[in-house]
C-alpha cells in the first residue's frame, strides 16, 4: 500500500477511536447527571451510594478528557498480522466481547512498542509512530524491526527527534509516545521499594519518574490512590513546570511539595547560609534537639511555695527531680509525659500538706491511710487541682510545648542554644542562632517535624486522634459491606466502573469520612501523619540527612523513586553518595538505574559544559547528547557598564521559543533568575551572565545553568571567562 493510502486508513481508524471516546464521554456525562440527581431522601446509605458513584464517574470523566489530545500515537504491526494500537487510555469494543481497539500505554500488551528492537523484535514486524496535532494524524513513520531490515535500534527515530527538537512550552510535556527502551524498563520496574534514578542533565530522569508514577497508579491503583503519591521538587517554578505531566496522563491523586512545604501549615522558601544548612541538615542535630527538650524540663532552684488554705508546701528541687525522673522513665514524648510529672508532684505535695496539717494529731504510722488521713488527703487533692500557683509552677517546670514554640524558643535564645549544643564548638550554635522576627527556613522544616515526635501531642489530642481513627475504621467496615452489596446486585454499570476505576473500601471510607469533603491531595498535605503510597524525590542530591528522615517517616512502606545527579549538588547539606543516605533506612534493598543519553542539550553546548563538569569531579562523564544543533554557543565579552544592555540585545535576538537569563542575583539584571531557580527547568535559549561569578558559588551552579538550553546558549561576561569554559571561547 502507498504511504498516502496507509495514512488515510490510519486516519479513519483514529477517527473511529475518537468517535468511541466521544460516545464514552457522553455516556459518562449522562451517568453522572443521573447519579447526581439520584433521590436519597436524606438517607445516609443512599447519600453514600450517590457520592461513591459521583466521585467515580468524575474521575472517569477526567481521564477521558485528558486523553483527548494524541489519543492514539502509534501501533505495533505484529509478525502474525495482528495490529495493536497504542494510546493514552484503553478502549474496547463492547459488542465484540470487549476486543481491544486501543491499548493503554501502560498495559503489558503495549510494552513491545517501547522495547522491541531489530535484534529482539518481540514478534513485532514494524513499529509505527503517528505525528498528531490535536485530533489529527498528520503523518506516520515506521521503524522496521522484523527480518534483516534496517535497525531502528541505535538510530534515534524520527518521532523521538521531532519531540526533542520541538520548541518547549511553558510546561513540561509528557513523553508517552517516545519513551525509550532503557527509560521504559525503569518506568515498569516491578521493584516496590527504593529505586534510585541517576543521570546527567537532560537524561529524562524527571520525565521517567513521572511516567513511573502514572504506571504505578495504573498497576496498583487501589493502594496508590488510597494514600496518594507525593512528589517533592526543589522549588515552586519546577513544580509548576512538571505539574501538567500527570494530569495530561489522566492522573490527579498526587501531592506536589517543595522541601519548604513538608510541615503542614508552613510554607517557606527562605534558605539558611551554608553553615546553618550543614548543621541543621546533619543527623547530629537530633542529639541537640533531645538535649533542648530535656532542658525544658527544669528544676526550680529556689523552692516554689504552693499556698493552700491551711498550709504552704514547697515545690523544691528534690521533689521536682524525682518527678522528672518518673516522667522521663515513661519513655513518652515530652507533652505526653507531662501528666506523669504532674501526678507525682501532686502525690508528694498531698503527703507533705497532710503531714503539715495533721501535725500533732495524725502523726502515728497507723493514722496513715486511715479514714481521717484519707479525708484530709482528698480535700488537699481537691485544693491542689484548683491551685493556680501549682498550675503555674508545672507550666514553668514542664511546659506544654508546640513544635513551633519549642524551636523558636531554642533558636532565638542564646542560653538555651548553649545548653543544647553543650560539648560542641561555639561556632555551631552561633551559626543557627536566629534573630527575633526571622522567618522559618527550609532547613527548619525537618527540625519542626522531628519536634512533633519529641514533644508528642498531649493527652487530649491523642484521645481525639484515637477516636477519629476508630471512626475511620468504622466507616471502612461500612464501605466494605456496601461494596459487597453493590457487587452482589450485579449492576453492569457499576461492574464496569469497578473494572476501569477500581476503588476499595478504605478509599471510599477515606473519601466519604465524616464530613471531610476535601480531595486526597488537600487532606494529605494538611496532615503531618499522612503516609503516602509512593514518594518521588526530584533533585534528590540536594536533600539533607534530616530531610531524608522526614520523608522516610512519610512513607513507611519505603516505596520511593529517587531522582538525582550527584554532580549537580549545590547544597552543602546534600548527598555525596546514595549508599550512606539509603542504607540507614533500607540496608542494601534498593535498586540503582542510570540514564546516559541527554535529550535536552545539543552536543555543542554539552562540549562546553563538560569542562565545568571536570571541575566538579575529575573522571565524571557528561551524558551523550542525542543530537547536534549545528550552532556553537556564542560568547560576548563587554565592559561592565554594557553588561545589562548586551544581555537585553542578546535576548532580543531570541524571538522564538522560551528564553532564560541566568545571572548571579546581586548583578540585578532585569528579568534574570539565579542558577538555583533554574534547577530541573529547561528553555529553548539560555543567556548565562558572568559565569566567573557563578563559579565562585560553586561549579555545580554553573553546570546547571549551562545545561538548561534545548537549542541555543549565549554567554555574556565582563570578567575573563573561567579556565573551565575555555571551550566556549574558542
Ligand atoms: N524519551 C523521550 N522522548 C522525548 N523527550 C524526552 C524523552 N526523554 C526525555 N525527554 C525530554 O528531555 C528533556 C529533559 O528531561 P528531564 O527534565 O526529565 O531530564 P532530567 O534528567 O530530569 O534533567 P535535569 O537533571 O537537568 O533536571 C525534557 O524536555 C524531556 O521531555
Amino acid at each position: 500500500m502507498s504511504k498516502q493510502r496507509e495514512l488515510r486508513a490510519e486516519r479513519d481508524y483514529v477517527e473511529a477511536l475518537y468517535q468511541r471516546l466521544d460516545a464514552e464521554r457522553e455516556s459518562t456525562a449522562a451517568e453522572l447527571t443521573t447519579a447526581m440527581k439520584a433521590e436519597t431522601g436524606g438517607n445516609t446509605e443512599a447519600l453514600f451510594q450517590r457520592d461513591v458513584a459521583v466521585n467515580t464517574l468524575r474521575t472517569k470523566q477526567n481521564r477521558l478528557h485528558a486523553a483527548d489530545g494524541g489519543l492514539c500515537f502509534g501501533r505495533l504491526a505484529m509478525s502474525d498480522g495482528e495490529r495493536v494500537y497504542i494510546g493514552r487510555i484503553g478502549l474496547f469494543d463492547e459488542e465484540d466481547d470487549y476486543r481491544p481497539l486501543l491499548t493503554d500505554w501502560r498495559a503489558p500488551a503495549s510494552r513491545a512498542f517501547y522495547t522491541a528492537t531489530a535484534a529482539r523484535s518481540e514478534g513485532v514486524a514494524f513499529r509505527r509512530h503517528f505525528l498528531t496535532r490535536g485530533r489529527d494524524v498528520l503523518d506516520l513513520s515506521d521503524e522496521p524491526l522484523g527480518g534483516d531490515s534496517i535497525s531502528g535500534d541505535s538510530e534515534a527515530s524520527t518521532a523521538l527527534l521531532n519531540a526533542v527538537n520541538a520548541p518547549r512550552a511553558e510546561a513540561m510535556a509528557d513523553i508517552v509516545s517516545t519513551i525509550q527502551a532503557d527509560q521504559d524498563e525503569i518506568i515498569r520496574l516491578p521493584h516496590h521499594g527504593v529505586v534510585v534514578l541517576d543521570g546527567g542533565p537532560g537524561t529524562g530522569k524527571t520525565a521517567v519518574a513521572l511516567h513511573r508514577v502514572a504506571y504505578l497508579l495504573y498497576t496498583q491503583r487501589e493502594r496508590m490512590s488510597r494514600s496518594g503519591v507525593l512528589i517533592v521538587g526543589p522549588n515552586a517554578s519546577f513544580l509548576r513546570w512538571i505539574g501538567a505531566v500527570l494530569p495530561s496522563l489522566g492522573e490527579t491523586d498526587v501531592v506536589f511539595a517543595t522541601p519548604g512545604e513538608l510541615f503542614p501549615g508552613l510554607r517557606t522558601t527562605r534558605q539558611d547560609d551554608a553553615d546553618a544548612k550543614r548543621i541543621k541538615g546533619s543527623l547530629d542535630v537530633l542529639a541537640v534537639l533531645a538535649a533542648a527538650v530535656a532542658d525544658r524540663q527544669e528544676l526550680p532552684g529556689e523552692p516554689i511555695p504552693i499556698e493552700l488554705d491551711d498550709v504552704t508546701v514547697p515545690l523544691d528541687d528534690e521533689l521536682v527531680s524525682t518527678a522528672r525522673e518518673r516522667a522521663r522513665s515513661t519513655g513518652l514524648p515530652h507533652n505526653d509525659a507531662r501528666p506523669a510529672f504532674r501526678k507525682h508532684v501532686v502525690e508528694v505535695l498531698v503527703e507533705r500538706a497532710v503531714a503539715d496539717i495533721g501535725e500533732g494529731w495524725l502523726d502515728e504510722p497507723e493514722d496513715r491511710g486511715g479514714p481521717l488521713w484519707a479525708d484530709l488527703a482528698e480535700d488537699v487533692l481537691h485544693e491542689l487541682k484548683q491551685s493556680q500557683s501549682l498550675a503555674k509552677a508545672v507550666d514553668q517546670l514542664w511546659p506544654h510545648l508546640t513544635p513551633t514554640e519549642f524551636l523558636h524558643d531554642l533558636l532565638s535564645d542564646e542560653t538555651r542554644l548553649r545548653a543544647a549544643f553543650h560539648g560542641r564548638p561555639d561556632a555551631d550554635w552561633q551559626a543557627v542562632h536566629r534573630r527575633l522576627g526571622d522567618a522559618w527556613t527550609v532547613s527548619d522544616v525537618p527540625l519542626l517535624d522531628e519536634a512533633v515526635d519529641l514533644l508528642g501531642e498531649g493527652p487530649a489530642t491523642a484521645r481525639a486522634q484515637r477516636a477519629a481513627e476508630h471512626e475511620r475504621r468504622r466507616q471502612a467496615k461500612y464501605a466494605a459491606e456496601l461494596m459487597e452489596i453493590l457487587g452482589d446486585q450485579g449492576d453492569p454499570d457499576y461492574e464496569q466502573l469497578r473494572v476501569t476505576d477500581v476503588v476499595d473500601a478504605e478509599r471510599l471510607a477515606d473519601r466519604h469520612g465524616s464530613g471531610d469533603g476535601r480531595v486526597l491531595a488537600e487532606r494529605a498535605a494538611a496532615d503531618r501523619d499522612w503516609t503516602y503510597g509512593h514518594i518521588v524525590v526530584d533533585e534528590a542530591q540536594e536533600l539533607s540527612e534530616m530531610d531524608w528522615r522526614l520523608l522516610m517517616r512519610r512513607c513507611p512502606s519505603k516505596s520511593f523513586t529517587i531522582v538525582g545527579d550527584l554532580a549537580q549538588r549545590e547544597s552543602p547539606a546534600g548527598s555525596r553518595a546514595w549508599e550512606p543516605v539509603l542504607s540507614r533506612y533500607v540496608a542494601q534493598r534498593w535498586t540503582f538505574r542510570q540514564l546516559t543519553v541527554n535529550y535536552r542539550t545539543p552536543a555543542e553546548i554539552m562540549d562546553v559544559a563538560a569542562g565545568v563538569l571536570a571541575e566538579i569531579g575529575p573522571g565524571l562523564t557528561p551524558p551523550t547528547s542525542i543530537r547536534s544543533s549545528g550552532t556553537r554557543p556564542s560568547t560576548w565579552h563587554v565592559p561592565v557598564p554594557e553588561l545589562a544592555e548586551t544581555v537585553a540585545k542578546a535576548r532580543a535576538e531570541y524571538t522564538s521559543g522560551t528564553t532564560a537569563v541566568i545571572a548571579p542575583a546581586d548583578l540585578g539584571i532585569e528579568g534574570s533568575i539565579s542558577p538555583y531557580e533554574t534547577k530541573g527547568l529547561e528553555f529553548d535559549s539560555v543567556i548565562v551572565v558572568e559565569p566567573h561569578r557563578i563559579l565562585i558559588d560553586g561549579a555545580a551552579q554553573l553546570y546547571v545553568a549551562l545545561t538548561r538550553a534545548t537549542q541555543r546558549l549565549t554567554i555574556v561576561h565582563s570578567e575573563p571567562l573561567p579556565e573551565c569554559l575555555a571551550a566556549a571561547g574558542r
